[in-house]
C-alpha cells in the first residue's frame, strides 16, 4: 500500500495529546482524525487512552477535571513550525482557549519529538523539555511502543520506572482506555489494563 507522504523526506513524530474539558474523549478522537486528515502528516498508531489527574502549576490537583491523554506517532513532510502551526489549528478548531499555563484545555497538542530534530528557541523547543516529567506523556508512549526513547532523556520505560519511584503519588494515572483515533493505526495494547475509563465522560 502506498503512503500518502510518498516516499521522499517524511520524518517520524511524536505527537502527546490532552483533553480534561467537554467531551473528552470524542474531542481526542477529532484531534486525531484532523491531524490524519492534513496534508503532510500521517498517523501511524495512536495509544491507549489514559485518565490522569490534572497537573498544575501548583502540582497535581485531584479537584481539577481529569485528563485523558494518549500518544500519537506519526510520519511527516512538514518542517516543525509548519508541524506546530497544524497543531494549533486542530486545537483551535476544537476550541482550545489559551488562558492560563497548564490551565483546563478542551485540547492540547505537543510535539514531544521529531526525528532528528533539536531545537531551542522562544516558538519550539524540541524534543519537548518537559517530556522526561511527564507520566501523562510516557505511559501511554510506553503502551503504544515498549522500545520508545526519548532522545536525550533514555528509554520511556526507565524514565517511567524512575517517576514511579519518586513520587509519592505513583498512582496519578488512574485508567486506561482503547486507543483513540481508532482507524488511524489506532493500537490496542494496553487496554487490557483497562480500570473503567470506558464510558466514563462526566
Ligand atoms: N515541543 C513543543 N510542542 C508544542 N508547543 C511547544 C513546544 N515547544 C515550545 N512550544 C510552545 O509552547 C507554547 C505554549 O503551548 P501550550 O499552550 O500548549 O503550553 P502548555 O500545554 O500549557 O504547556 P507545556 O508547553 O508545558 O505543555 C506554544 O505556543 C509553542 O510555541
Ligand atoms: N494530567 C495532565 N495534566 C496536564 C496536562 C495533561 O495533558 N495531562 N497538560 C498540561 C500542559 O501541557 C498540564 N497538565
Amino acid at each position: 500500500m502506498s503512503s500518502p507522504l510518498g516516499s521522499s523526506g517524511a520524518v517520524d513524530v511524536v505527537l502527546a495529546l490532552g483533553s480534561n474539558l467537554g467531551s473528552r474523549r470524542a474531542t481526542l478522537d477529532e484531534a486525531v482524525a484532523a491531524l490524519a486528515r492534513a496534508g503532510g502528516l500521517e498517523v501511524v498508531a495512536v495509544s491507549p487512552v489514559v485518565e490522569t489527574v490534572a497537573v498544575t502549576v501548583d502540582g497535581p490537583d485531584p479537584s481539577a477535571p481529569r485528563y485523558l491523554n494518549a500518544v500519537a506517532l506519526a510520519r511527516t513532510t512538514l518542517d516543525p513550525d509548519a508541524l506546530l502551526d497544524l497543531a494549533h489549528r486542530v486545537e483551535a478548531e476544537l476550541g482550545r482557549v489559551r488562558d492560563r499555563r497548564w490551565g483546563d484545555r478542551t485540547i492540547d497538542i505537543d510535539i514531544v519529538t521529531m526525528d532528528g530534530v533539536l531545537r531551542d528557541d522562544a516558538r519550539l523547543v524540541l524534543p519537548h523539555p518537559r517530556a522526561a516529567e511527564r507520566d501523562f506523556v510516557l505511559e501511554p508512549w510506553l503502551l503504544l511502543d515498549p522500545d520508545a526513547e526519548l532522545p536525550g532523556a533514555g528509554r520511556v520505560d526507565a524514565l517511567l520506572a524512575g517517576l514511579r519511584a519518586g513520587a509519592a503519588d505513583a498512582d496519578m494515572a488512574v485508567a486506561v482506555d482503547g486507543a483513540a483515533g481508532a482507524g488511524a493505526g489506532a493500537a490496542g495494547a494496553g487496554a487490557d489494563a483497562a480500570t473503567g475509563a470506558e464510558g466514563a465522560e462526566r
